[in-house]
């Protein structure tokens, strides 16, 4: 569904290319009433509000920013741009009168609680804003239970926290008890935290609060730990859980080192795409395979796992394994009713392939090599590497991102998140998120980097 409308007042025919200005739904579309106020940053000490300050209508992100000046590969016209995010000379809402709500929705991510203590601190000493509520438990919270009051004080300490002290879920999804909820509770501010899935409901109470012409701004703050969102650099929390991915290397390769045909397993998060499997495989060096869902493998025969794991056990004596959890889906068996298995938000549930597949590993060993030591030693880290509070690089991110969600919902802008492309922060409509995904790209250096620290076979049967 389309959100967005021509609002930029740009005339992008003039820029050196043709450019596709992402516009940014905004709430003048469609309430008539509303009045515009110098933004109160004019009047804050810590400021210096003049010449440059304030980001304009005119300033751009862009999404493609490397260009092949020989021609050879032609750079796809027109480049896709994005409202740069940042604070606007004029709002469109009088502090005195927001009612902003924050929700957080999906599994967990490190940097949740910084966002949430962000969006409280930002709105109440940036912009002067006294009415901010949590609502709790995920998207069932705004019909199901109060929002409780938020405040710097009470959620000055949040960023040390790992997991979100407003509590999350999945499922609950019901659209207009949520609008009514929304409408009921006054609320004219609606930050909404959360992955893909959170993300398409909120284009949905985007619509449907466009369509009751309410004038109640809603933005996307994007969270996922896989990295599965596309447009943005990366999620918040991601490089954190990457971190924590090392620890539970580095002691699948210490198990693996001190055992005679050692093997060290180690399952990591990742359920369309393996993001944490490979970056934590770079920047580990330990590993001599990373399995990620985004490439078929095999155990048997003639360029198969076992093959290559029987090569690095000769040749070193042991060997360390990484696997993302949605690898190897297809290959594990099920049952049919496991097949149809669904969590609450309607999302696949996997089998555990991590398990299998050191079963597989011992029954291959046994087979293969009778009466040889082995050993398998298998570490599931799942929920250490997100159940963490973010890690420095993380908790400044978060900080940034809820600054630029509050700064571009006080400018009226709607439907939107605040997001990291190429390193600056941008408005992205909220449908471009909720359909773009992220998966590896297995054609690319990095993916080629990993198959050259590890030398694993590529799985392509001959
Ligand atoms: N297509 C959709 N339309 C409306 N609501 C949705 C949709 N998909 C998911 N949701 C709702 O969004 C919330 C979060 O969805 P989900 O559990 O898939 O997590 P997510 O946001 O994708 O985060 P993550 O996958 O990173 O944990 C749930 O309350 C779910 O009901
Ligand atoms: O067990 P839960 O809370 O449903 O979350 C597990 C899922 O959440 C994620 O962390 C994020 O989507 C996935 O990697 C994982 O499959
Ligand atoms: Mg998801």
């Amino acid at each position: 569904m389309a959100i967005s409308n021509s609002n930029s007042g740009v005339d992008t025919s003039k820029l050196f290319n043709p450019i596709n200005l992402k516009e940014l739904p905004h709430l003048t579309h469609y309430v008539s009433t509303i009045q515009t106020h110098q933004n109160p940053l004019d009047h804050d000490p810590y400021f210096h509000t003049d010449q440059g300050f304030y980001v304009s209508q005119s300033d751009v992100v862009l999404r493609q920013i490397t260009y092949d000046l020989s021609g050879t590969f032609a750079t796809p016209f027109p480049l896709s741009a994005y409202h740069r995010a940042g604070p606007r000379n004029q709002v469109f809402f009088h502090p005195s009168e927001v009612r902003a709500a924050i929700v957080t929705c999906g599994g967990l991510c490190p940097g949740l609680n910084t966002v949430i203590r962000e969006l409280v601190v930002g709105l109440w000493d940036l912009y002067g804003v006294r009415q901010i509520f949590g609502i709790t438990a995920g998207y069932r919270g705004f019909y199901w239970r109060e929002p409780v009051e938020l405040n710097p004080k009470l959620v000055d300490d949040w960023h040390k926290r790992g997991g979100t002290v407003l509590e999350t879920s999945r499922g609950g999804f019901d659209l207009n008890k949520i609008v009514d909820a929304i409408e009921n509770l006054r609320f004219n501010q609606v930050y909404i935290i959360g992955g893909d899935g959170t993300m398409r409901g909120a284009v949905k109470i985007f619509v449907e609060i466009r369509r009751r012409k309410l004038n109640v701004a809603v933005v996307g703050i994007p969270k996922t730990v896989d990295n599965d969102v596309g447009i943005i650099d990366r999620s918040f929390g991601f490089q954190t859980a990457v971190e924590m991915a090392q620890q539970a290397i580095s002691a699948a390769h210490v198990e693996a080192v001190s055992a005679v045909n050692g093997i060290g397993l180690v399952k990591l998060m990742g359920r369309s795409t393996g993001h944490i499997a490979l970056y934590a495989t770079l920047s580990s060096r330990d590993v001599d395979c990373c399995l990620i869902p985004e490439i078929d493998f095999f155990l048997e025969g003639k360029g198969g796992l076992f093959e290559f794991l029987d090569k690095r056990l000769k040749a070193n004596g042991h060997a360390v394994l990484v696997v993302a959890e949605g690898a190897g889906q297809d290959i594990i068996p099920r049952t049919d009713s496991q097949k149809q298995e669904k969590d609450e938000s309607g999302n696949p549930v996997f089998l555990d392939v991590g398990v299998w597949l050191k079963s597989e590993l011992n029954k291959w060993w046994a087979r293969e090599h009778p009466g040889e030591l082995f050993t398998v030693k298998y570490i599931d880290p799942t929920y250490m590497i997100r159940a963490v509070a973010a890690n420095a690089t993380d908790n400044l991110y978060c900080t940034l991102l809820a600054h630029s969600a509050i700064h571009g919902i006080m400018a009226g802008y709607t439907g939107f998140v605040a997001g990291l492309i190429n390193g600056n922060y941008a408005y992205i409509p909220l449908d471009d998120i909720a359909s773009a995904k992220n998966p590896v790209n297995t054609k690319d250096h990095k993916w080629s980097w990993v198959r050259s620290v590890t030398n694993q076979p590529d799985f392509e049967k001959s």
